[in-house]
């Protein structure tokens, strides 16, 4: 990976996040990008998200011989070469035509995990045959169908993926403005439904209904407004996969993972695209930390954007991060070479942070480096 970290030769994506979200934008409908950009509401948690991390500032040490850098990590046991996941975002042909295909190649090639959503616009099967020898996890929405969620997790597991990631923070859909001004909803469009189209179980589930069409029936059973603790024994009992739960933001529900079993937990409000006014997950972070101590790996997503905002968020107690739209905006301007350089630029950019701030390894970094401000 050390070659990588030096060749910034291909510059069709441009660095930094304002510049690569315009550019995404020339290369969509409206509609698309919107639904994209957005966040839940009046966007409070979409902006709080990017707030929290600015009010937190580096204190570097010097003089701490940083010849050698290694952002090398471990979760769970599972060895990546940088605290770094691409974040399980639905849909990706919206963006792309190669879609998911494009971004789990890219992923594979710095061996950074790469997390399928339950909707995306390839079959899971697909995006692990694109993904080759790399790192995959599987993103679940539980659907409201027991059988199709077990159905879904064991394809899973054949096709190689390493750990389930339950998403919790949808009950139902936030509400976004946006998208409801534009009347848009890819996911209403179908562009969501390969998994559920290719899935085994769901086919006899609609075989037994005579008339019933794809779409109509993914969409009935595609929330599950019921969802509690309890569902987590059939997937426990499915799969033998590590279980990750993704939107926890109150310390309790940390601690009631805990209690149950669950393997890690991803802090997140979903990009600020569910619950608006929501607290942003930097500020979530401390006492979610203080609570589940080291019981479980803590991941964390929503505005992640920079070296320095993974830095921060390391510091305050996750052990990685996932990232969303930046992948996204690269994949939408240059396919795999566009998610390729978003990495890339990423990976670099943590580099450097780590090294003007005196640490030479990622379990180094702790709370002692940063320090909270008030812009
Ligand atoms: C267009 C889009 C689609 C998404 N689809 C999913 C999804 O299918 N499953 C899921 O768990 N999260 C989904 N998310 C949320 C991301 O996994 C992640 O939590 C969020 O994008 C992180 O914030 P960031 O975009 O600010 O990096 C989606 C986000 C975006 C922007
Ligand atoms: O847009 C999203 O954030 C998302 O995750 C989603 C997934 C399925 C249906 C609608 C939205």
């Amino acid at each position: 990976m050390s070659d990588v970290l030096v060749n910034v030769e291909r510059k069709d994506v441009p660095l930094r996040f304002e510049d690569l979200e315009n550019e995404a934008q020339k290369h969509l409908d409206k509609n698309v990008f919107d639904y994209e950009q957005s966040g839940a509401g009046i966007e409070e948690t979409l902006r709080s998200n990017r707030e929290a991390f600015s009010n937190w500032k580096i204190v570097p040490r010097v003089m701490r011989d940083v010849s050698t850098v290694s952002l090398h990590t471990t979760i769970n046991g599972q060895s990546i070469p940088a605290p770094i996941l691409l974040a399980p975002v639905g849909m990706q042909g919206i963006s792309h035509p190669d879609g998911e295909l494009a971004s789990a190649a890219a992923s594979a090639k710095y061996e950074v995990p790469f997390i399928a959503s339950t909707v995306s616009s390839y079959t899971l099967e697909e995006i692990a045959e694109a993904n080759g020898n790399g790192k995959r996890w599987f993103q679940l929405y539980y659907p409201n169908n027991v059988e199709i969620a077990k159905s879904f997790v064991k394809r899973a597991e054949i096709a190689g993926y390493e750990a389930i990631v339950i998403t919790v923070d949808m009950p139902l859909i936030g509400n976004r403005e946006r998208d409801r001004s534009n009347q848009y909803s890819p996911f209403l469009l179908g562009a969501g439904k390969a998994n559920y189209a290719a899935d085994p179980v769901f086919q006899e589930y609609l075989a037994a209904k005579p008339g019933a069409a794809v779409l109509d029936e993914m969409l009935q059973t595609f929330y599950r407004p019921g969802l509690n603790w309890e569902d987590m024994k059939p997937i426990r009992d499915a799969v033998d996969l590590p279980i990750y739960l993704k939107g926890i933001l109150h310390p309790d529900d940390a601690e009631e993972a805990v209690k149950h079993g669950i393997d890690g937990i991803v802090v997140s409000n979903h990009g600020g695209r569910q619950l608006d006014g929501c607290i942003a997950t930097l500020d979530a972070l401390p006492l979610i930390k203080e609570r589940v101590k080291d019981k479980l790996p803590i991941l964390l997503d929503s505005g992640v954007r920079s070296g320095p905002d993974i830095f921060k968020a390391l510091a305050l107690g996750a052990d990685a991060v996932l990232l969303g739209r930046p992948f996204l905006y690269g994949l939408t301007i240059a396919g795999q070479s566009g998610v390729e350089q978003v990495i890339q630029n990423v990976l670099h950019d943590l580099k450097t942070t780590m090294s003007l701030s005196g640490i030479k390894s990622i379990q180094e970094i702790n709370a002692n480096a940063i320090r909270k401000t008030y812009r």
